[in-house]
């Protein structure tokens, strides 16, 4: 039996097209890089996209917002009831709504979901990462899921180039390289964020990463910029792009209407790394952001790439 949070009940909630507006509000303001890609999709598609990523802001939001002083353990479990109730078709808060509706329109499994609260358990109780692999698991869980998340509403195709010998083939799903993406853009955060993040008393970048440099917590919180920490910024770099290329490979597989939106989003984040380059790798006093002509200049190649690749 399923058991839904005491201080919830399922009354006075919003019709499901108001439900869809909030989540799009919430997506607009907070992830302004991906809202731009959902604009890039068919409705449907988009405010689906719009569901599943206002459900993970506000998860994200439990531990990083306002209220995360708040937050505990206890906190996880009740939200975590909360998804079983969406899963189950009922949902408790006006945001539910749409993420039902969008779970009845492209089926999903639960798993990635439980996975991000997982993640945000690690936010409460963690603010060091020793190796990258503990950090990749974190990654993982925030951002790797959502684009797990996001394949079941992109969809899988075969209509690649339409050629007959590709029509038997069994369909590739591109599980690694939506995983990837998340991966990739999740470390660009991170690299984008060292100065703010230190200021909470945060290091995501690993520590043997510093070590290995010869660089301490010491020098972070100095926030020094010599060759030892351009020399870490650049091995972080190429690890970030690695992870692009890899769910470069993976779009091809998407349906073709799904193509460009993730191109999109995907070289308009890149382009962070691009930033912080041409900021000297100075991410304690400066944001790395895209300028918008140079977001509009991608626009066209993404829509090239997603011809052709
Ligand atoms: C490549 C293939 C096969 C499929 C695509 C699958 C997708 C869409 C993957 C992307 C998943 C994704 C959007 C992960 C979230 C990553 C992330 C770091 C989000 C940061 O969000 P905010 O902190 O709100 O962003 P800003 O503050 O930069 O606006």
């Amino acid at each position: 039996m399923l058991q839904l949070p005491k201080s919830k009940t399922k009354q006075n909630l919003v019709s499901v097209d108001e439900a869809y507006e909030l989540c799009r509000q919430i997506t607009a303001e907070y992830a302004k890089t991906f809202y731009f890609g959902t604009l890039l999709m068919p409705k449907e598609k988009s405010k689906a996209i719009w569901a599943i990523y206002a459900w993970c802001r506000l998860t994200d939001e439990l531990v990083d917002g306002e209220k995360a002083k708040y937050t505990t353990k206890e906190t996880l479990a009740e939200w975590e009831q909360q998804l079983e109730s969406i899963f189950a078709g009922y949902p408790l808060d006006d945001t539910d709504v749409a993420l039902v509706d969008t779970i009845q329109n492209y089926p999903m499994g639960i798993e990635p979901f439980r996975d991000m609260i997982a993640g945000q358990r690690m936010d409460l109780v963690k603010n060091r990462y020793q190796t990258f692999e503990e950090l990749e698991l974190y990654c993982y869980r925030v951002a790797g899921t959502v684009g797990l998340m996001s394949n079941a509403v992109l969809g899988i195709g075969k209509d690649r180039n339409g050629v007959p010998w590709e029509k038997d083939k069994p369909i590739y799903v591109p599980t690694q390289e939506a995983i990837s993406l998340g991966l990739a853009m999740q470390l660009t955060n991170i690299l984008r964020d060292v100065g703010e993040d230190m200021q909470r008393d945060r290091i995501y970048l690993p520590l043997d990463d510093l070590h290995a440099f010869d660089y301490t917590e010491a020098d972070l919180l100095a926030g020094t910029i010599d060759d030892r920490w351009k020399a870490i910024m650049k091995f972080q770099i190429k690890r970030a792009r690695d992870y692009y290329k890899q769910a470069e490979d993976g779009i091809r597989y998407l349906i073709r209407d799904s193509r460009l939106p993730v191109w999109a989003s995907l070289m308009l984040y890149q382009g962070i790394l691009d930033e912080i380059e041409v900021n000297n790798y100075d991410v304690f006093n400066k944001r790395a952001f895209v300028a918008k002509h140079k977001k509009t200049l991608s626009l066209p190649i993404a829509w090239l790439r997603a011809q052709v690749l």
